[in-house]
């Protein structure tokens, strides 16, 4: 396995296909094992997790839905200031047991902005599935319910992860040559 190339920057291979893999089916057996007779519905937020929620549903044995939703930004109000909306999201989740699907959990920004919007529908669980989390970089508290690899505060790069733009479809997760904090 060698260097890449995307756009300007070089990236070398970090978790490897099969080790990436493994890990998912575990995470999906361990969600299937815990959410037995919930009929959980799994919430996927694109773009990033679609590689993820793809792979991971085909290890969830048990009966359950999934739905694919898109966050939007948009400029509040003064005293809401940036506000973060779902587009896609048909289902009702009041009474549901319902799993976050992310393809990385950073600073946290993301999910704890959102979150708020899915706890209003009265959701009996709201669990989070992450299969990166960075914790050195996370500067907003929240709690990871199933997560696949902790790692580094480094910019990562693959398997549903872009940068600008490219290198979602990589089969497995690079890192940034040189990026060392
Ligand atoms: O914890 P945070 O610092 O908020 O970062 C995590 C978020 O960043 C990425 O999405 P991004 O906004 O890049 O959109 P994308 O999924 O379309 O790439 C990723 O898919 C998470 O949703
Ligand atoms: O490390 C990352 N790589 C790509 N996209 C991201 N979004 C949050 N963190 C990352």
């Amino acid at each position: 396995m060698s260097v890449i190339q995307v756009h300007d920057k070089q990236f070398e291979p970090y978790i490897d296909e099969a080790t990436l893999q493994q890990r998912i089916k575990e995470m999906g057996e361990a969600i299937s094992a815990d959410l037995k007779g919930e009929k959980p519905l799994f919430i996927a937020i694109l773009n990033g997790s679609f590689m993820f929620a793809a792979d991971i549903f085909k290890h969830i044995n048990i009966e359950a839905e999934i739905s694919f939703i898109k966050l939007v930004s948009y400029k509040g109000t003064k005293s809401t200031g940036n506000v973060l909306t779902s587009i896609g999201l048909d289902e009702d989740l009041f009474g549901r047991t319902v799993v976050i699907l992310e393809d990385i959990v950073d600073t946290g920004k993301t999910l704890s902005m959102f979150l708020p919007q899915l706890i209003h529908q009265n959701p009996k669980k709201l669990l989070i599935a992450s299969l990166l989390h960075k914790p050195e970089a996370q500067t907003h508290p929240l709690n990871i319910d199933y997560l696949g690899f902790s790692v580094p505060n480094k910019f990562l790069l693959g398997y549903g992860l872009d940068y600008d733009g490219l290198g979602r479809n990589l089969p497995f997760i690079y890192t940034l040559v040189g990026d060392d904090e």
